[in-house]
């Protein structure tokens, strides 16, 4: 294995081989004692049709169904947040029905995303980029979640897992901003294995992952983007060998995006150096 590579996977805590029931039971019971210990009154999360949300989100409903059944209170909040009309909305109507939130909400992130591009125009900014416009809507994706977690003394849940965290492949305070990560340390197929084992439809564990965030190319692969195949990233992941480019293109990743793992830098933070 590569020195990098085994580096990676213990900073990450990639298991190689997972008992997927037994992965949904620790990640459950981590959701559940973190409301124990906290008091935080359930959670929040955005649900997009995607594999990562379909997960996150029925984890969480369990977790706060558990709760329930012991006596205790935690109640569960799924938020759809399409931009203007999402081409795959049928399979985020799926992954709602699958997940089976205790309250659901749909919110259109369409206007405040336009409204935030007319106010740096008006202030005689050049209008932002698709790219950087996607950026914007993950984090106005991000505001509603806090918004409603705050209202209601609940914790807003992320989606991030290893094989986005090694590649940097989220938004720096968009869908990387959250309280707490219940997928940490899984790669793609291990979440995907944990959807089958929860019974979900094949539909929604087989999708292909898309961040869907740009007007001009809708629902554009992840892995057309990242230049880079899931199964590679998850194979390198697992300690495995792959090609020698694949290798050097996830570690380069790795290395860039160091700053969206950490808090960020002050003076007396030495990992910006490298
Ligand atoms: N060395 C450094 N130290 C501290 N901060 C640094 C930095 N370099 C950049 N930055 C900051 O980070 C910003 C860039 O990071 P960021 O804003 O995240 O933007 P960036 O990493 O450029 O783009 C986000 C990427 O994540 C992908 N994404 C986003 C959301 C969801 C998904 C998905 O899988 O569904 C994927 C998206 O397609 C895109 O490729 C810079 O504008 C700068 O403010
Ligand atoms: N259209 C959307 N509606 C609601 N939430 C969204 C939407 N797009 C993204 N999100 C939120 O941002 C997170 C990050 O998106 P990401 O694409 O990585 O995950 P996913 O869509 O759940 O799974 P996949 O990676 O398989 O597409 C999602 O898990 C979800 O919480
Ligand atoms: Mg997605």
């Amino acid at each position: 294995m590569r020195e990098l590579q085994a580096e990676i996977i213990e900073e990450l805590g990639v298991r190689p081989e997972i008992d997927a029931s037994q992965e949904i039971r620790r990640r459950v019971d981590f959701l559940k004692d973190y409301l124990a210990a906290t008091g935080a009154k359930g959670f929040v999360l955005g649900i997009s049709g995607g594999i990562d949300s379909t997960l996150a989100g029925r984890l969480a409903q369990l977790a706060v169904q558990e709760v329930r059944e012991a006596s205790g209170e935690a109640r569960f909040i799924s938020v759809r947040l399409p931009h203007g009309v999402q081409q795959d909305a049928d399979d985020a109507a799926a992954a709602m029905d699958f997940i089976a939130a205790d309250e659901q909400f749909e919110v259109n992130i369409a206007k405040p995303v336009a409204a935030l591009d007319e106010a740096i125009a008006d202030a005689g900014h050049p209008r932002i980029s698709d790219f950087n416009r996607g950026n914007a809507k993950a984090r106005t994706r991000m505001i509603v979640q806090y918004a409603i977690a705050g209202d209601r003394g609940m914790l807003v849940l992320g989606t991030d897992h290893a094989a986005e965290s090694v590649t940097g492949f989220f938004t720096k305070f968009g869908d990387g901003g959250a309280d707490l990560l219940p997928l940490a340390g899984l790669n793609k197929r291990q979440n995907q294995a944990l959807l089958r084992e929860l019974q979900a439809p094949e539909l929604l564990w087989s999708k292909k992952p898309t961040a869907d965030l740009l007007d001009g190319q809708p629902q554009r692969a992840d892995e057309e983007e990242l230049g880079l195949t899931y199964d590679q990233i998850d194979d390198y992941l697992e300690g495995r060998d792959v090609a020698e480019s694949a290798a050097e293109a996830i570690e380069k990743r790795f290395v860039a995006s160091r700053h969206k793992r950490a808090v960020p830098a002050t003076y007396w933070d030495q990992w910006w150096r490298a």
